[in-house]
């Protein structure tokens, strides 16, 4: 756990993000914490996890947890890893090569996003398995980019691309718009070609520069047609990011991902969209054993990890925790919010009486508690 030169220690992950708050700027904090428009998806993610009630076993001879997970052939020590998320150097000098450390110490997988803001090579270089990394990245209209940017992921080592296909445009978040949210000073996103990150910092007033750069660069007229493109660029296997749908996940698998997240982007994108835990299981069933289902989206628990990986989820990722890790505590921080939700896991599987993630299924949630008859 991580201990504070003063105060009380930090054991879960809201000690971390009260801890953080007062730890970052406040225009960072608002782009770390904030969702698009009146964030009713984002309070939705949370808040679906309030209604899950779970059907522990008894006298199963259960005395210890296995949270060990494989997927593409490495194993993780936890089902619960770290979501992209940009600039780290935001929070932390260190950046994306402090998450790495502590995500690897933790033994839990670390998604690099595009606009991460140390190089794809120095956070491989961090880490003793890089295969334990995987990059994520968004569709540009310059594919020479992207890639340049899946080639260098490959010969570092990395374990996997995730293309994320819920930001055709970026969604409306009035936080980051009333600040006139920049990524300035010594921040950048170092991976990609300065020439594509030129206009970066520019915005008019009442907009928020990341969403500005967003319309500039993305490429909004991508159909399922054109993944055929970026799998034909790398031999790693190709997961995409941000379905919440039946229709989608099948589409997914018909055009050869390999996983699929279910994701809505933590509330970032459109307001009012379905909670991630409450469009899981459309998704699962409708994948079957085709490919994993991973999952994002509200967890801040061990708890929260259970129920999602209940409803099979192979895997869940986690956003804003290991933010709030990292300003609290660097490396060590990263590590500890990860250590802290993989030991209440752990901890309720055992009061859950299923000792491996295969054990748990759906018979651990209580059905009719997700559509809230249970209220
Ligand atoms: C500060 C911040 C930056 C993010 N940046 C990215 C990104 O660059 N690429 C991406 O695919 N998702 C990004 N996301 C979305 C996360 O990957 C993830 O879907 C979301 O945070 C999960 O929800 P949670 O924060 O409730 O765990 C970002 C989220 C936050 C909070
Ligand atoms: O903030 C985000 O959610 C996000 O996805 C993003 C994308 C590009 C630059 C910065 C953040």
């Amino acid at each position: 756990m991580t201990q504070l030169r003063s105060g009380p220690p930090l054991l879960t992950a809201s000690d971390y993000r009260h801890n953080a708050a007062h730890l970052v700027e406040p225009d960072v904090w608002d782009f770390i914490e904030g969702g698009a428009e009146d964030e009713r998806t984002l309070a939705a993610n949370e808040r679906a996890f309030d209604r899950v009630r779970l059907r522990p076993r008894v006298l199963a001879g259960v005395s210890d947890a296995d949270t060990g997970v494989s997927l593409f052939g490495t194993r993780h020590a936890t089902p619960i890893g770290i979501a992209p998320t940009a600039y780290h150097r935001l929070i932390d000098p260190e950046g994306e090569v402090a998450t790495a450390r502590g995500a690897s110490a933790a033994g839990a997988l670390f998604v690099v996003a595009m606009f991460a803001s140390r190089t794809i090579e120095d956070i491989a270089a961090a880490v003793p398995q890089p295969q334990g990394l995987w990059l994520q990245v968004y569709w540009l209209q310059r594919r020479d980019v992207m890639r340049s940017l899946v080639r260098r992921a490959e010969r570092a080592g990395y374990g996997a691309v995730m293309l994320t296909v819920d930001v055709p445009r970026m969604g409306r978040r009035w936080r980051d718009m009333r600040n006139g949210f920049t990524i300035g000073g010594d921040v950048a996103a170092v991976n990609i070609d300065p020439a594509v990150m030129a206009a970066a910092h520019v915005r008019d007033e009442g907009e928020s520069a990341i969403a500005r750069h967003t319309a500039d660069t993305f490429d909004p007229t991508l159909t399922w047609a054109d993944l055929a493109w970026l799998r034909a660029q790398t031999g790693l296997p190709l997961v995409l990011k941000g379905i919440l749908t039946a229709e989608d996940a099948a589409l997914a698998a018909d055009h050869g991902a390999d996983a699929i997240v279910v994701s809505n982007h933590g509330g970032r994108q459109l307001d009012g969209a379905v909670a991630t835990l409450d469009a899981l299981t459309e998704v699962t069933d409708a994948v079957g054993d085709r490919m994993p289902v991973l999952f994002d989206g509200g967890v801040r628990r061990g708890t929260d990890a259970l129920a999602a990986l209940a409803l099979g989820a192979r895997m869940v990722l986690t956003g804003r925790p290991p933010l709030w890790g990292l300003a609290a505590g660097g490396a060590d921080g990263v590590a500890g919010v990860l250590r802290a939700a993989t030991g209440e896991l752990a901890h309720a599987m055992v009061l859950a009486g299923r000792p491996t993630l295969a054990a748990l299924d759906r018979s651990a949630v209580r059905l009719s508690s997700l559509t809230g008859a249970d209220a």
